[in-house]
């Protein structure tokens, strides 16, 4: 239970972990996009369109004030277009503009404002067709990246997915591409566009006029300051508040997994509390990320005023007075270009310090993914490899030896062989090797020394598809799909006809409970078989192994207890299902024992003793041990 709980806790862990080679990563990434190249050049030029009509708005508001709102003003004033033309020197759009009579200088203003228009609208269109072009190809690159990392996660060894937890995988196909994919079609837009903008402003104004943009500008460090300091905090909060998440799913996760020991011991009362206290935890820490997060819009607001302010006030008092500012002549069409300019430079500061943060978890994310693709396949076929040829079944293990952690051999020596056909028991305590010995036929793992051949042939000189296609597992716990019973039992033959699919039910013994199912063959299962009783799980895993008719058949026997009549049909069932064919049995049951062949037992990774049942009884060793603690009961109960 604790696992689950550190596994939750941990997953919330990773999304903040830094990304470590960013330049591999986005160089990797990048050829994601190859294939979308031209998308991204349109979608950058329209970046650039729609930043440029931004950035185009303040000068005509202030052309419009210069060359046609003061300019009347101005000619009240003074006595003659040479005083008029230096009154406002900042008016570029239409140097003639203060010739034009009233008529024509609201002609001339409605086509300004007519642009503006024209701006406003084209910056909307290639903003939007931006969002959808990177929307576009952020989804093209998150399918191919999800099918292959599908691809990659079937060809892994058994020995990786026993070092990874099943939430960890689901969590990089599913959130991090999912984080990545935002941030492609999101954050990056935003953030190119926002810096873009920033560094257009800002040119602009400096060119412009570079001692009253430096002047305005004054206050920018402070916005990124601030900025910086309320996001991190925020940040910092977010975080907290996220591990407090992970804690609340946890508790959450535990409660519901084991809701059968929480009523049996009666641990209600106890759960709800710690539910609350984690509840608690959670809310104080959003709470705090929610005041952090409060705390920065007046803030810049607060600071854009202050800029706003220092604007007017210095542009305002010069223009009063008639001064120049350092060689510069204000108009007040420029103090209003600006004004607009400083009220531009908020929004994209604040943007990019919080979509920053999405970007770098995409790199991580990335990274993360990329590892996950850079995993090593443990089971490789030899390029020479060749198809198994139809099996016999006779199959041989010399000298084999097999380690999961280099230097902790967990096989040593073994060496037997049988013929095709026969039934071999493999019987130890637990952690004796008896799931490894079974692991290593159909190659779910490779042997570290030694040799083990089927009909003559070396497995490693096989494909190992060729090879287990035509070895058949019964495991204890075989997993069923949220699928149809027709489906479950076909996915041993995929060609199978219903026709075949009843007859391996029948073989199986499971044709009758299947049959009284409410929609017989083709009830949906629940999640992993839910809805059945373990002995009908495992009936439907013998049909389905059946189905496949292999020539080698390695069975798991469950040691969980089913009631007798199941039991019996399952027995019934295992008979016929071994029946020809060469069978490896983990044997938990007297009866398979007593049947078999040839018994293994493995003690600390070696054959200890072997032998059929009379004469392992009879030699009072390792074997008649676990008969007289395991066994005998199954047969005083029988
Ligand atoms: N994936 C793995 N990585 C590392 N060690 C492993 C792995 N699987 C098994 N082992 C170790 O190898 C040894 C043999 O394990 P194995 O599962 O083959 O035993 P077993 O006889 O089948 O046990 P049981 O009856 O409990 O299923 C044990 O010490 C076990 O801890």
């Amino acid at each position: 239970m604790m696992g689950g709980g550190m596994h939750a806790r941990g997953l919330m862990d990773r999304e903040f972990i830094k990304p470590q080679r960013i330049s591999k990563t986005l160089k990797r990434f990048a050829g994601y996009f190859k294939p979308y190249s031209l998308v991204l050049v349109i979608a950058i030029t329209l970046v650039i369109i729609s930043v440029w009509s931004q950035v185009m708005v303040p000068d005509l508001i202030g052309q419009a004030v210069d060359c046609y709102l003061t300019a009347p003003a101005a000619a009240q004033q003074g006595e003659g277009g040479s005083l008029l033309a230096q009154s406002v020197p900042n008016c570029t759009y239409d140097p003639n503009a203060h010739n034009l009579n009233s008529a024509d200088r609201v002609a001339g203003l409605g086509w300004l404002v007519a642009k503006l228009l024209g701006l406003f609208l084209l910056g909307a269109i290639a903003n939007g067709m931006v969002f959808f072009a990177m929307g576009w190809a952020g989804q093209k690159v998150l399918k191919r990246m999800r099918v292959d990392l599908f691809d990659h996660l079937h060809n892994l060894s058994l020995g990786f997915y026993s070092k990874h937890e099943v939430g960890d995988l689901m969590s990089r196909i599913t959130n991090d591409s999912e984080t990545i994919q935002q941030a492609i079609s999101f954050a990056l837009v935003n953030v190119m566009a926002g810096v873009m903008l920033i560094v257009w402003v800002i040119f602009n104004m400096l060119t412009k006029s570079l001692i009253f943009a430096l002047i305005c500008l004054t206050i920018v460090p402070f916005m990124i300051i601030s900025t910086t300091w309320f996001s991190g905090q925020a940040r910092k909060a977010f975080r907290r508040s996220r591990l407090q998440m992970g804690n609340v799913n946890a508790e959450l996760q535990q409660s519901i997994s084991g809701v059968r020991e929480v009523q049996a011991f009666s641990r209600e009362d106890e759960n709800l509390e710690n539910f609350r206290n984690v509840n608690a935890a959670n809310r104080d820490a959003n709470i705090k990320a929610v005041a952090f997060t409060s705390a920065l819009a007046p803030t810049l607001e607060g600071l854009g005023y202050i800029a706003l302010a220092i604007v007017t006030g210095v542009g305002g008092i010069l223009l009063l007075r008639g001064q120049d500012l350092l060689g510069t002549s204000l108009s007040l069409g420029l103090v209003i270009t600006f004004l607009n300019y400083i009220q531009r430079l908020n929004q994209p500061i604040q943007q990019i310090s919080v979509l920053w943060v999405n970007i770098q978890s995409a790199i991580a994310g990335a990274e993360r993914i990329f590892g996950l693709l850079d995993e090593k396949l443990e089971i490789v076929d030899k390029p020479n490899a060749i198809q198994m040829p139809p099996i016999k079944g006779d199959i041989v293990f010399e000298q084999v030896s097999a380690e999961y952690v280099a230097g902790e051999t967990v096989l040593k020596n073994i060496s037997f062989s049988v013929e095709a056909g026969k039934t071999i028991a493999i019987v130890g305590p637990t952690g004796a090797g008896k799931t490894t010995i079974i692991n290593l036929i159909p190659r779910f793992y490779e042997v570290t020394s030694g040799k083990i051949s089927i009909d003559g042939k070396d497995v490693r000189d096989v494909t190992a598809a060729s090879l287990r296609r035509q070895i058949g597992i019964v495991l204890q716990d075989s997993f069923l799909f949220s699928d149809t019973v027709m489906n479950n039992i076909r996915f041993g033959n995929p060609s199978a006809t219903d026709e075949e699919v009843k007859e391996a039910a029948r073989l199986a013994r499971a044709d009758t409970f299947i049959e009284n199912l409410p929609e017989g063959y083709n009830t949906v299962l629940g999640e992993r078989g839910r809805g059945l009783s373990q002995g009908q799980r495992q009936l439907i895993s013998i049909a389905r192994a059946a189905m496949a008719n292999p020539r080698i058949l390695i069975l798991d026997e469950a040691t969980s207890s089913v009631d007798t009549r199941t039991e019996r049909m399952i027995q019934a069932a295992l008979e016929k299902l071994l029946q020809g064919r060469t069978s490896f049995v983990i044997a938990h049951r007297l009866s398979t024992i007593k049947n078999a062949d040839q018994i293994l037992v493995l003690k600390d990774g070696e054959i200890v003793e072997r032998g059929n049942f009379q004469n392992l009884l009879d030699a009072e060793g390792v074997f008649y041990n676990l008969y007289m603690s395991q066994f005998r009961r199954q047969e005083a109960a029988a």
